[in-house]
């Protein structure tokens, strides 16, 4: 058929095969144990990659994808040259030798493409934000040690457990009750270390993700409301480009859902990873080709996984869609509470109610829609792992048991069947769990994807907390050097109240060409000059909306100093305190609402050390507090039914105050409320004021935050601030009876309609003002009774020419009879 040197190509063809293949076989029976393992890691990787649909993604804002965004944080080890190094393509010119070794470079930078993503994974990132050295993140590794020893050791137990209870029925098959009964007992005794086992690991998950949950907690509130001051909350919710709406949400739920999920991932990897590995290599040992056999099962597990995909939900999106309308409904919810009076007045239950039932439909949609894909997808799972992969392992369990049985004739001798009958039940139990732990081995794959998502959002806000800060430290850092007059100021005692490239320090305030900005662009005022010194205080009056507020906002470091501004405060932030039309008051007792920011060990060591350095000098105790509550008519708020009943116990008891060397706190302050609830608007800003009072600083912005105090109330609240303690006031306030206090004035005009306001900065002479106004407010009425006049004489004068038939007389008294 064919010719001689075809058939001699053929003949050195088929010799080259035959010996490629023997060549392999030799390879494999000596390498077989080897090679299976690698097959089976190779084969539970990827049952586990099939396992979901797309990979997790960050919830909200997809340019913070920590990704990208972690790179300043977590230092790429030479990632650039590595994803380079990655994407390299082998040159055609490379050497035999580079050709050779092509696929061990391809592995190495597969292999350092995925540590540079896991380095870079959101994970890493917020565990690289804990003190790793920290006791509390120690015991965190720890726990993590504890449960993978525990996981191994639990494995080890259920292949003890299973080799007993092949045993077992070996032993009652062939009726060797003595032997029953000891194997009976082992299990007994087994039972013991595998329930400890069993709840050790369950204390050690639950501890785990404690200790997680403890340490990012710590560390995200640090950041989200640093002690040195910094508006990072503030600047967090009010920033353009900022993502996070939901910051509660994030440091509650998210974290405790990252950490459970986190702490159940060992045993969820590990126990079905050492599962199939053990029943593996079990069935290796009790048969010869059941190795190849547990292969072949393992293959079409891989097959079911791909069939799996097809029901498969995408749990991320899941996820990050259950966040976002659970938010939705929580914000509905926190909006309603803190409204509740308005609300209550407006009568506006109904609109409420219709928002709170959208919201809730569409959260309840979800949920069903989630429910009945999680239905079909528990389906496929128990039926695809647990009883069609349950099936295949029985009947490859069964192959040796019919084989030794047909090999021996069909007359197996006792001892065979009961070896047989043990290795049966033994591999059945293993595969069974094994199959079982193939399910849970896919579904781990949604716990990691939902950790991610957690993970994302938790990097997210962080990252977002952290840059904040660090721009505010590195302005810091460049602020603290220098004074108004180039000097070093650096005060271990106090905390400067600004920091920024535009301000410095001295002993007034003054603001140079500063414009004002909202965070959206918007320019309110194009520059704003002015400067007051202690004793000049300065009244603030323009129309409503052209930026009388923002101007505190700059003052109080909520919005920067734009260039080409130049801001003088004074150094330490007690200099300087800001009371608003409506204060902030907390659940808590009188006192605590006076002496607001200031906690109690605060205030207990401020007077202490008042009394240490001058004990004859008056302190500002809880005798001054009650003063001060006297002073503005708000002493009924003491709680009289405390310890002390008569108001001459009270008596007595600040004379013994003033006498004592220690710190003396009276009861009745000690009363405590919801006191943003039981105070009416005016009462709350009475005791704003006298938490000024007690403050005492140098200067205070009072933002019409007396608009509710009645008039005369109101001119003695001013008065003790001003002529009393020497307080500087900054105020914005409508009333004219406020003027006499003021020497400076900053005036806002506002082109008719929109646009940029412009300031007037001048000296106030209040009496020749209130003069000038009065003067004003009567020449303006004059002015519209003017006009009613000649109004009424044109009527007249028309009625008189339409009638002119008439008696003049009787025409008027017409007339006024209509
Ligand atoms: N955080 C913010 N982001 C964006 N714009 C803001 C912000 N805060 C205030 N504004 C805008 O800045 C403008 C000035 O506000 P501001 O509170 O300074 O007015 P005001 O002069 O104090 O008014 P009023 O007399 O009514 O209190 C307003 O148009 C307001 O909408």
């Amino acid at each position: 058929m064919y010719d001689s040197s075809t058939q001699a190509y053929l003949n050195k063809g088929n010799a080259y095969l035959i010996r490629s293949v023997r060549n392999v076989l030799l390879f494999y029976s000596k390498r077989r144990k080897y090679i299976l393992r690698v097959c089976y890691c190779l084969i539970i990787y990827m049952i586990f990659n099939n396992g979901s649909k797309s990979k997790a993604r960050p919830k909200s804002n997809p340019k913070t994808f920590p990704e990208s965004r972690s790179r300043s944080l977590v230092e790429p080890v030479g990632g650039g040259q590595i994803s380079q190094n990655a994407q390299e393509k082998v040159s055609p010119q490379e050497s035999p030798s580079a050709k050779k070794y092509k696929p061990l470079i391809a592995g190495k930078a597969i292999l350092k493409k995925l540590l540079y993503k896991f380095k870079n994974s959101s994970t890493v990132a917020l565990f690289s934000q804990l003190n790793l050295r920290s006791p509390k993140t120690l015991h965190s590794f720890y726990q993590l040690a504890l449960q993978v020893i525990l996981l191994f050791f639990k494995a080890f137990l259920t292949l003890q457990i299973a080799t007993l209870d092949g045993n077992l029925v070996s032993s009652l098959i062939s009726r060797r009750f003595k032997k029953f009964f000891k194997f009976l007992l082992l299990w007994l005794v087994i039972g013991i270390p595998t329930s400890i086992t069993d709840s050790l690991l369950e204390k050690s998950k639950k501890l785990l993700s404690q200790t997680i949950r403890v340490n990012l907690t710590t560390k995200m509130l640090d950041d989200y409301l640093p002690s040195n001051g910094n508006a990072t909350l503030y600047q967090l919710l009010n920033s353009k480009s900022s993502a996070i709406t939901d910051p509660n949400h994030r440091i509650t739920s998210t974290v405790e859902n990252f950490s459970n999920s986190f702490s159940i991932l060992p045993s969820q990897l590990l126990t079905p990873i050492l599962d199939i590995l053990i029943a593996a290599n079990h069935m290796a040992k009790s048969s010869e080709n059941a190795s190849e056999g547990a292969l072949l099962l393992g293959l079409v597990a891989n097959v079911s996984t791909l069939v799996l995909k097809f029901f498969t939900p995408n749990f991320s999106t899941m996820n990050n869609m259950r966040n976002t309308l659970e938010n939705k409904f929580h914000e509905f919810h926190s909006n309603i509470i803190v409204n509740n009076e308005e609300i209550a007045l407006a009568k506006g239950h109904s609109r409420e109610i219709d928002l709170l039932d959208t919201s809730y439909f569409e959260f309840e949609k979800f949920e069903r829609m989630t429910l009945r894909r999680m239905a079909v997808y528990n389906f496929a799972i128990s039926f695809i792992f647990k009883y069609t992969l349950g099936a295949f392992g029985l009947m490859l369990c069964a192959v040796p048991t019919f084989t030794s049985v047909y090999f021996a004739g069909f007359k197996p001798s006792e001892e065979l069947v009961s070896g047989l009958s043990s290795d049966f039940v033994a591999n059945r139990s293993l595969l069974l769990k094994a199959s079982d732990s193939l399910g849970k081995l896919i579904q781990s794959k949604k716990n990691i994807q939902n950790m991610t998502g957690y993970a994302n959002e938790l990097w997210e806000f962080e990252k977002e907390l952290i840059d904040i800060n660090e721009s505010s430290q590195l302005e810091n850092a460049i602020n603290t050097r220098k004074d108004s007059h180039g000097n070093n100021h650096v005060n271990a005692d106090s905390q400067p109240l600004l920091v920024g490239p535009n301000v410095s320090y001295g002993d007034e305030i003054s603001f140079h060409e500063i414009p004002l900005v909202t965070p959206n662009g918007n320019v309110l005022v194009e520059n704003l000059t002015f400067s007051i010194k202690p004793g000049d205080n300065l009244l603030i009056i323009g129309p409503n909306g052209c930026g009388k507020s923002s101007l505190f906002r700059i003052l109080g470091g909520l919005w920067e100093v734009k260039d080409p501004g130049k801001l003088v405060v004074p150094y330490d932030k007690k200099d300087l305190f800001y009371l608003p039309q409506r204060s902030y008051f907390t659940y808590g007792t009188l006192r605590e609402q006076i002496i607001y920011p200031d906690s109690y060990d605060d205030y207990r060591d401020k007077i202490l050390r008042a009394k240490q350095e001058n004990p004859s000098s008056p302190v500002h105790d809880d005798e001054y507090l009650i003063e001060l509550l006297r002073e503005v008519n708000l002493d009924y708020l003491l709680d009289y039914d405390s310890d002390l009943e008569e108001e001459d116990d009270i008596e007595k008891d600040l004379s013994r105050a003033s006498t004592s060397s220690c710190v003396f706190m009276i009861p009745c302050l000690d009363r405590v409320e919801k006191w943003p609830d039981i105070l009416s608007v005016g009462e709350q800003q009475r005791l704003a004021m006298i938490r000024l009072y007690y403050h005492c600083p140098k200067f205070a912005v009072l933002d019409e935050c007396t608009s509710s105090i009645s008039s005369d109330l109101e001119r003695e609240c001013y008065r003790i601030a001003i002529e009393d303690l020497k307080i500087t006031v900054i105020s914005v306030c409508h009333r004219t009876t406020l003027w006499e206090f003021h020497s400076k004035i900053l005036k806002f005009k506002r082109p008719e309609g929109e646009g940029m306001a412009t300031t007037l900065f001048t000296s106030f002479d209040p009496e020749l003002r209130l003069q000038r106004h009065e003067e004003l407010i009567s020449i303006d009425n004059s002015l519209k009774r003017s006009d009613e006049l000649t109004k009424r004489l044109q009527a007249l004068k028309k009625m008189k020419n339409s009638r002119s038939g008439r008696r003049p007389a009787l025409m008027y008294i017409e007339e006024d009879d209509d």
